[in-house]
């Protein structure tokens, strides 16, 4: 395969104290030998090792430089690597890349060092989208998501499922082509078996997509509930901090206030609403609605009920338009005398949790940490063995294959010849192919690709 020896800056433009010019393919070792005058030649050096010396450009010297030498495979992308790491700063890495160029080297295309790490098959392509998004991370979870994928740990969930519908695949291959064979009748009955457990593993990979999804963006959580009941101060009590304005008038909160804060492991983005009543007042009845707004599109919801007085039918509006969400039920100010009716609040709750607080005092805080730990963090998933699904592009995809295996799943019911619900089950192992990158299109995997940055 005769390719072309790429080059690029692999860090960060700007000043720094060291930049690395890096260079990939047959070449990269004997083009740097053009530029580089040390004690030995880099062709002469031991692999993975570096050496240092200068960079000489028509008998002048351009740079002092420690230069490492790799030789493929057992590089990043699988072919000889050159690392030449100069001083930091724009102009030193743009002439040493410069030299490399009119020495032979071509500049690599935006991610196209993982693109070469992937055609050589080093790694997948599910691998190679976690390292964008490695370096994309903003946060020491999202950073912890792209780790695990960049390991293979999607992959190799994927390719799990992949084997398994090739075998169903197979079976009933061999069942059409060899009627007399003697072969495992693949009944109906035995697909059903065989699929019902990649649907299980399908909506396992979609719901941890979901638990990414969270970790990296926070979980949309609105306080609501009527003027007063506390809501601000649930707010404060959460963060930790005096964020949002606590007074007795009702009415206090005007706008919706977002604050991050991460509640035992599970990242909040934390909405505190005007109380939601009847007004006149213009600036409140605006107020109102961006509360309205903020219930409607969040995925939890904490619903403020105030202890010292009786359930109002406003409260009851409220349970109602909560419905069918993710809810925690507070009922505060227990340090007042009650005059709710708690049995009614549990039959309101029907099932979810109900957590008493007295935010003045601080009381009831941990409790209701722990109910929302509980809600997201459903069952006991081991914080070390989550194979999140972050990448959206993976997300449809799943999305997609779900829908053909459960396509497969029902025609088993209604019986569909084995060779026509064989389509769906091949076309899911297609879709979960995609994932990592088998039988994806040329113009799909440069897509990808050049969404990364230079010199990665
Ligand atoms: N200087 C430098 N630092 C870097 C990188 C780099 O390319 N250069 N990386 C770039 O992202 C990251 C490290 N990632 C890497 C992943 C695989 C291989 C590699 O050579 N793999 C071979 C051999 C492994 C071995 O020796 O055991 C392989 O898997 O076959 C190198 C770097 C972060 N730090
Ligand atoms: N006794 C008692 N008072 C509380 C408690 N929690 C909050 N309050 C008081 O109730 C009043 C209203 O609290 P806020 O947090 O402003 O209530 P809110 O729901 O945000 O009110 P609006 O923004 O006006 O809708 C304040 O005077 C708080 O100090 C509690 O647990 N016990
Ligand atoms: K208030
Ligand atoms: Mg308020």
């Amino acid at each position: 395969m005769n390719v072309d020896t790429i080059a690029a800056i692999s860090t960060a433009l700007g000043e720094g104290a060291i930049g690395i010019v890096r260079l990939s393919g047959d070449q990269a070792i004997d083009i740097s030998d053009k530029l580089f005058k040390g004690t030995t030649k880099l062709s002469d050096v031991k692999t993975h090792t570096i050496t240092y010396g200068h960079l000489v450009e028509s008998n002048e010297v351009i740079e002092e430089a420690m230069v490492t030498v790799m030789h493929g495979p057992k590089t990043y992308t699988r072919e000889n690597i050159v690392e030449i790491n100069c001083h930091g700063g724009l102009v030193s890495v743009n002439r040493v890349l410069q030299a490399a160029l009119s020495h032979g080297a071509r500049l690599a295309e935006p991610g196209e060092f993982t693109k070469r790490a992937f055609l050589n098959g080093r790694i997948d392509l599910s691998q190679a989208e976690g390292v964008m998004d490695l370096i994309r991370s903003k946060s020491d979870q999202a950073m912890n998501v792209a780790m695990r994928q960049v390991e293979g740990r999607l992959s190799g969930k994927i390719q799990h499922l992949r084997q398994q519908l090739l075998e169903t695949v197979a079976a009933v291959e061999v069942n059409i082509d060899y009627p007399e064979y003697d072969a495992e009748t693949m009944t109906q009955q035995i697909i059903r078996e065989k699929m019902r457990p990649v649907l299980v593993e399908i909506d396992h990979l979609l719901v941890t997509a979901k638990q990414g999804k969270v970790l990296r963006e926070g979980l949309a959580t609105a306080i609501i509930g009527r003027p007063n009941v506390g809501k601000s101060s649930l707010m404060n009590s959460l963060v930790h901090e005096s964020k949002a304005i606590v007074t007795d008038i009702p009415g206090t909160t005007r706008d919706t206030l977002e604050e991050y804060v991460n509640v035992r492991g599970v990242p909040l983005r934390l909405i505190d609403t005007a109380g939601i009543r009847e007004t006149e007042d213009i600036v409140e009845k605006i107020g109102v609605e961006r509360s309205r707004k903020a219930l409607k599109e969040a995925e939890l919801i904490l619903l403020v009920l105030n202890n010292s007085e009786p359930l109002t039918m406003e409260d009851e509006a409220l349970f109602e338009a909560v419905e069918d969400m993710d809810v925690v039920i507070i009922v505060n100010k227990t340090d007042q005398k009650q005059a709710i009716d708690i049995k009614k609040v549990h039959q309101f709750a029907n099932g979810r949790p109900v957590v008493t607080t007295s935010l003045i005092h601080d009381e009831g805080v941990d409790q209701l940490e722990e109910a929302i730990k509980q809600l997201f963090f459903a069952g006991d998933i081991e914080g070390q063995d989550l194979t999140y699904v972050s990448n959206a592009r993976h997300i449809g995809l799943l999305n997609e294959a779900r829908r053909r295996a459960e396509d497969a799943l029902q025609a088993t019911e209604m019986d569909v010849p084995v060779d026509l619900i064989q389509i769906d089950v091949t076309r899911t192992w297609e879709l979960l192919g995609e994932i990592i990158g088998e039988d994806v299109q040329d113009s799909l995997i440069d897509q990808l690709f050049s969404q990364f940055c230079l010199g990665k």
